[in-house]
C-alpha cells in the first residue's frame, strides 16, 4: 500500500519506517524544509538507537522518502496519517493547530476516497471535530468525495521506539465504517498483536487512559517512597513485593525523582484541562500531577538538608535526559533539579551521553564534561538523576578517591545501597534509608 505520513517528528518518523520496514511504501511528509533534507540524507531529527541504520536501508531501496510536498503524496497514498505534534496550551490544553492545519489541507487537496489515520494524542472528541473540518473542505469544493477518520493512537515508548512500532503490545483502533476496518486490517496485517476496534471517542479516550493510568502509578510510588523514608521501610523492596501480585504487575513502580518527557505531563495536564471543562474533575489524576511537580523539589530538600548548605558546593549532576536511552530533556527533572541548585547558588558540573547539547542551549554556562568521572572530580556530591548504563557502570569502589565529599544521591535507586555504603559512600535514596 502506498501510505502518507505527515510530521516527521519521533511518531511519525518511527511510524515511516516501521511501515515501510513491513512493505509498504512510505511518503513521509514535513513542512520544515531542514529536516527533510536530512531525514533523506538518513539523518534523524533525534537519538533512537540502531534507527538510522535502517532508515539507511529503506531511503536507498526508495521503500520510505521524505518531502515537502503534501498534496502529491494526497494524490498517491490511500491512507493518510497524521502525526503532528500537540503540545499543551498555557491553560493545560492541547494545541490542536498543527492537526487542523493539516486537517483543512487534505480536505482542501483530496480528490478521491481516502483513509484518514490521527495518530497524534488528541483530546477526547478531536476526531469529530476533524471530520466535520474535513467535511467542510469537501462541501466547498461540491465534488461528493467520501473519507473515513480513523483514531489509531500511538503507544510508543521513546528509546525503544522502532521496537514498540514492530512488535506493539496492542493495536487500539477507533473507526465507524466496514470499509475503514478492511484498509486498517490490510495495513497492519503483518504485525503479529491484539487488534482493538472501538469507536473514534473510545480509542482517543485509551490514549489518555494509558498515559494517565501510567503517570499515577509511577506517582503512587513517589508519595509511599515519601511515607516509607519515615516509617523506616524501603520502598524498593515493597515495589518488588507488590509487582509479584499480577493484578498489580511489576512495571511502573519504580520511585524515582519524578516522570518527564514529552507526553506524561502533556497528557496528563490536557486531560485535566478537559475534565474540568466539563465539569468533571479527575481527583486521583489531580493527585497525580501534584505530587509529580513535587517530587524533585522534595528529592533536593532531602540534598539541601544532608549537605546543610548548597551555596558554593560542586555538584556533580550525572543524567540530563527525561530517562535513559533517548536524546529528549523535554520536562526533564534534571532541568528543576539545576534551577533548584542555581538558586541555591551551587556550582554544577554536568554529564550526559545524548542530551549534553539540548541542556547547553538552556544553561550555557554550566561546566559539562564529556566523561561521568570528570564530572564528578572535586565533586561535594553527586546526583543520579538519570540511570543512564554509562553511569551505573562507573566504577564506584575507586571513585570515591576523585570526589570531594562521598556523597551520592540516587534519584533513581539505581545502585545497590549497601555495595556503595560498603565503599564508604553516604548514599542517599529515595524512600529508602539512607547508608
Ligand atoms: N514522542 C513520543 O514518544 C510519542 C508521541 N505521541 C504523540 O504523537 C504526536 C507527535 O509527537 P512527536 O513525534 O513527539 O512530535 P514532534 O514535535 O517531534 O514532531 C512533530 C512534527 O510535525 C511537523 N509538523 C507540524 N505541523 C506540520 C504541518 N502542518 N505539516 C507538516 N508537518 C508538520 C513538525 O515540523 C515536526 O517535525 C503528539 O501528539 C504526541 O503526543 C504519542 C506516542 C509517543
Ligand atoms: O504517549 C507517549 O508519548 C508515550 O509516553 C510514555 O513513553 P515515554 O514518555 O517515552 O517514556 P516512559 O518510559 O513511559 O517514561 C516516562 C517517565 O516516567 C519515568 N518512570 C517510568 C517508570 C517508572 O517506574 N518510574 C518512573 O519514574 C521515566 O523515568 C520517565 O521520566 C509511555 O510509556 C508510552 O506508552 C507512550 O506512547
Amino acid at each position: 500500500m502506498n501510505i502518507a505520513v505527515i510530521g516527521t517528528g519521533y511518531v511519525g518518523t518511527t511510524t515511516s519506517v516501521a511501515l515501510a520496514m513491513n512493505g509498504h511504501t512510505v511518503f513521509a511528509i514535513d513542512h520544515d524544509h531542514e529536516k527533510v533534507e536530512k531525514l533523506n540524507r538518513s539523518i534523524l531529527p533525534f537519538y533512537e538507537d540502531g534507527m538510522e541504520e535502517v532508515l539507511k536501508n529503506l531511503v536507498f531501496k526508495r521503500k520510505l522518502s521524505f518531502t515537502n510536498n503534501l498534496n502529491d503524496c494526497i494524490d498517491k497514498c490511500s491512507i493518510l496519517f497524521i502525526t503532528v505534534g500537540t503540545p499543551s496550551l498555557p491553560d493545560g490544553l492541547a494545541d490542536l493547530s498543527f492537526v487542523e492545519e493539516v486537517a483543512r489541507k487534505i480536505g482542501r487537496f483530496m480528490n478521491e476516497y481516502k483513509v484518514i489515520v490521527i495518530k497524534s494524542t488528541v483530546p477526547v472528541g478531536t476526531g469529530a471535530k476533524i471530520k466535520k473540518m474535513i467535511e467542510n473542505e469537501l462541501n466547498k469544493r461540491k465534488l461528493g468525495i467520501t473519507f473515513d477518520l480513523i483514531s489509531n493512537p500511538e503507544f510508543l515508548r521513546e528509546g525503544k521506539a522502532l521496537h514498540d512500532a514492530l512488535f506493539p503490545e496492542r493495536i487500539v483502533i477507533g473507526c465507524e465504517t466496514e470499509r475503514a476496518q478492511q484498509s486498517m486490517k490490510e495495513l497492519y496485517k503483518d504485525i503479529n498483536t491484539q487488534v482493538l476496534f472501538t469507536t473514534v471517542i473510545d480509542a482517543e479516550m485509551i490514549k489518555y487512559a494509558s498515559n494517565a493510568f501510567l503517570a499515577t502509578k509511577i506517582s503512587f510510588m513517589n508519595e509511599l517512597s515519601r511515607f516509607c523514608e519515615k516509617i523506616g521501610a524501603d520502598v524498593t523492596a515493597v515495589a518488588k513485593g507488590i509487582g509479584m501480585d499480577s493484578r498489580i504487575g511489576p512495571q511502573f513502580l519504580q520511585a524515582g525523582i519524578g516522570y518527564g518527557g514529552s507526553c506524561f505531563p502533556k497528557d496528563v495536564s490536557a486531560l485535566l484541562a478537559l475534565a474540568s471543562k466539563e465539569n468533571t474533575p479527575l481527583q486521583i489524576v489531580q493527585a497525580a500531577s501534584k505530587i509529580n511537580e513535587t517530587q524533585a523539589e522534595w528529592f533536593m530538600e532531602k540534598v539541601k538538608k544532608a549537605l546543610r548548605n548548597l551555596s558554593e558546593k560542586r555538584i556533580a549532576i550525572l543524567g540530563l535526559t527525561f530517562k535513559p536511552q533517548t536524546d529528549d530533556i523535554r520536562e526533564a527533572p534534571s532541568l528543576k533539579i539545576i534551577d533548584y541548585l542555581i538558586q541555591n547558588k551551587a556550582f554544577i558540573t554536568a554529564y550526559d551521553p545524548k542530551g549534553t547539547e539540548h541542556v547547553k542551549k538552556i544553561y550555557p554556562d554550566l561546566c559539562y564534561t564529556s566523561t561521568p568521572l570528570e564530572a564528578i572530580k572535586g565533586a561535594d556530591a553527586v546526583i543520579i538523576v538519570t540511570e543512564w548504563k554509562e553511569i551505573m557502570d562507573i566504577d564506584w569502589k575507586n571513585a570515591i578517591n576523585i570526589v570531594s565529599s562521598p556523597f551520592v544521591f540516587d534519584g533513581r535507586n539505581a545502585l545497590d545501597a549497601s555495595t556503595m555504603k560498603e565503599f564508604g559512600y553516604h548514599y542517599v535514596g529515595v524512600g529508602r534509608q539512607d547508608s
